[in-house]
């Protein structure tokens, strides 16, 4: 039997490991399960290099909870220590780790997510625990080893007479952690954690139905067995090579990984590479609905299939952050910080790597089967619009292949669309106008005008396509982005041949403030414009600049101040309708005013501005006129 002291100079240490990792308890379960998973793969290796002359049998991890003795254990088959081993990794290595981490941490006050990156490892179980057990036996066959330590710097290490290759940790559970003597509470960190860990995980026992035999009669009972409850999937889809999987098995491991999840991805893009640091996962499309909580089943990170967190902030770009899947790297650092997990070099490379994987897919898709692209066209385009406006690199690469579909559903890159348009909607002053509307019905009778025009009309009707479309116009000088209610429709796309108008300036002069003493002049601008004697007689248009200077602040960004501007429109008076020279040569003012109102409430309800009590008195005064 040997004693010692940990050779320590914090007086008691584990206490203040306790209180160090107060949020973060749970991870001891994953810490030691990582322990026993290397011992295990590393036995593993060395068998296959000829290094370990010991079968590996069926090497699985056993998680225990003895209610009564008030223990929770962790055994493996993996190589084991010796005595001198357990001496040196675990009273001097483990130690100084854990010793590390409690002098960088000693005066922080912030005790969430404290978790260092010095593997706090083995004597994070102290953090439940108030005396942990270590019984191991070494693959090479010496005698096993009996650790015993209860939280004071003191330990015993004696002989054991422990059978079998491998190691228990037993941890004496202490009175405020009794949560972790809960089979339900363990189970939760299992599949929280390890529920795709390397080696197989048992917890418990269940029970099994057997198939019956081909052909047994159908009044036999099947047989039950019981079997090893094993709570993880060892070779998750990500791990296996894209050449050996179908579509279906993606469509699987979706579902695996999010079984409360009831809609289909809409495409994978599978992620595989070793330099320069090593990488794969998978990441799938979701259809996006508008009640999605973005919270929920969000990417998950893992290292080498232990999970690490799904908070992807900082390693996954924003824009992407609304895929759903895994990533798993060895290269991503397992017990760190938020803050640290986004300062690491190969965790910042990440990022750039899955925005170009990401471009190229897309690109693949768009290119292979744009048929099939344009019709999860409406799924993605957030994604893609948000991704083009966020990382000029994406921007770059999605020009190919973003889509502007058409009021009449024809899906237009770019470039198509420009070389489409070009002729017909370039003005006299050589501003190639693209012209857009947000909602087909809302701005139908503006849509039926440019559409008679030969015009096409975008339908752009995501959140953020006004800094979408502030973008394009700064890297395409002369494209003018306009939507079609933003001006009568000759102005929209102004060519050479001017209207005559029927009415002379001196008449124009009297009809202005005819109409202005009728509208109020803080919302609207009244502008007398010659436009065809068949088009309407007054219109309500709202000048695209300010329009997206309001859309832009409500989603962020445009100029400041702007969001709060109040709503202005522009009043256009076709001064060659018939309804116009009426309003002009009417006696009566009762009659003039009557007619004002009349033209100018339809011209309202026609963008779905008339409301409350003024739609009362429109429909009052309707039913007056056709009396
Ligand atoms: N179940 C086990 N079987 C065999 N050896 C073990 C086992 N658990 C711990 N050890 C030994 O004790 C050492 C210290 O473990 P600890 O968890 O503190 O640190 P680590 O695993 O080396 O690093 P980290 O946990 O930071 O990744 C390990 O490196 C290993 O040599």
């Amino acid at each position: 039997m040997s004693k010692g002291n940990i050779n320590v100079s914090v007086e008691n240490i584990f206490p203040l490991i306790k209180k160090f990792l107060y949020s973060d308890h749970e991870i001891f379960l994953r810490e030691l399960i990582s322990n026993a998973t290397d011992a295990t793969t590393k036995l593993k290796h060395l068998i296959s290099i000829g290094e370990a002359k010991v079968e590996l049998g069926d090497a699985k991890i056993e998680i225990n909870i003895d209610k009564d003795a008030k223990t929770l254990t962790i055994k493996d088959q993996g190589l084991g220590m010796t005595a001198e081993e357990v001496e040196k990794y675990i009273n001097q290595i483990a130690f100084s780790g854990a010793e590390e981490f409690l002098e960088k941490y000693k005066d922080d006050k912030n005790e969430t997510g404290v978790i260092g990156h010095f593997g706090l490892g083995f004597y994070s179980a102290f953090m439940v625990a108030d005396k942990v057990e270590i019984i191991t036996k070494s693959f090479k066959g010496d005698k096993a080893a009996h650790w015993t330590c209860d939280g004071s710097p003191e330990y015993t290490l004696v002989e054991h007479d422990k059978e079998g290759r491998g190691t228990e940790i037993i941890l004496h559970i202490a009175e405020d952690s009794t949560e972790f003597l809960e089979d339900g509470k363990i189970s939760g960190l299992l599949t929280k954690y390890n529920r795709f860990n390397q080696v197989p995980i048992k917890f418990g026992t269940k029970e099994e139905t057997l198939p019956l035999p081909e052909g047994a009669a159908e009044d036999v009972t099947p047989e039950k067995v019981t079997v090893d409850n094993i709570i993880n999937n060892t070779n998750p889809a990500w791990t296996k090579k894209p050449a050996d999987l179908e579509d279906e098995d993606y469509t699987n491991f979706y579902r695996e990984l999010y079984p409360m999840q009831f809609e289909e991805s809409l495409f994978h893009i599978h992620l595989n590479v070793d330099y320069p640091f090593n990488l794969t996962g998978i990441l799938y499309f979701p259809k996006l609905s508008q009640n999605m909580d973005m919270q929920k089943d969000r990417i998950q990170l893992y290292q080498n299939q232990v999970f690490v967190t799904d908070n992807v902030e900082g390693i996954v770009p924003d824009f992407l952050q609304m895929l759903k899947g895994v990533i798993d790297s060895p290269d991503i650092p397992l017990n760190v910080s938020r803050s640290y997990l986004q300062a690491d070099g190969a965790v910042k490379k990440i990022s750039g790597y899955i925005t170009k994987k990401v471009a190229d897919k897309l690109s693949s898709l768009f290119k292979n089967n744009r048929e099939d692209f344009e019709a999860k066209w409406n799924d993605i385009k957030v994604i893609i619009e948000y991704g083009m406006l966020s990382e000029e690199k994406f921007f770059d690469k999605a020009k190919k292949f973003a889509l502007y579909p058409t009021v009449d559903d024809t899906y237009f890159t770019f470039d198509e669309l420009l070389e489409k348009t070009k002729d017909a909607q370039t003005d006299k002053d050589g501003n190639h106008i693209v012209l857009y509307a947000a909602n087909k019905d809302a701005q139908h009778g503006y849509i039926q005008d440019a559409k008679e025009k030969g015009y096409e009309i975008l339908l752009l009707d995501s959140p953020i396509v006004s800094h979408l479309m502030q973008k394009l116009e700064t890297s395409n000088d002369k494209v003018k982005f306009t939507r079609v209610d933003a001006d009568h429709i000759d102005n929209l796309i102004k060519k050479d041949d001017t209207v005559i108008s029927k009415l002379s300036d001196e008449e124009k002069e009297t009809l202005k403030p005819m109409i202005e003493a009728s509208v109020p002049k803080e919302t609207y601008t009244v502008q007398l414009e010659a436009m065809d004697s068949n088009a309407s007689p007054f219109l309500i248009t709202v000048p695209e600049f300010m329009r997206r200077m309001k859309e832009m602040n409500a989603t962020g960004g445009g100029m400041m101040g702007m969001g709060n501007l109040p709503e202005m429109y522009n009043l256009v008076v076709n001064t060659n309708h018939e309804l116009v020279g009426e309003i002009l040569n009417t006696k009566t003012e009762k009659k003039r005013n009557r007619l004002i109102n009349q033209a100018f409430d339809l011209a309202k309800l026609s963008q779905n501005l008339l409301h409350g009590e003024e739609l009362t008195n429109f429909i009052k005064r309707s039913y007056d006129l056709i009396k």
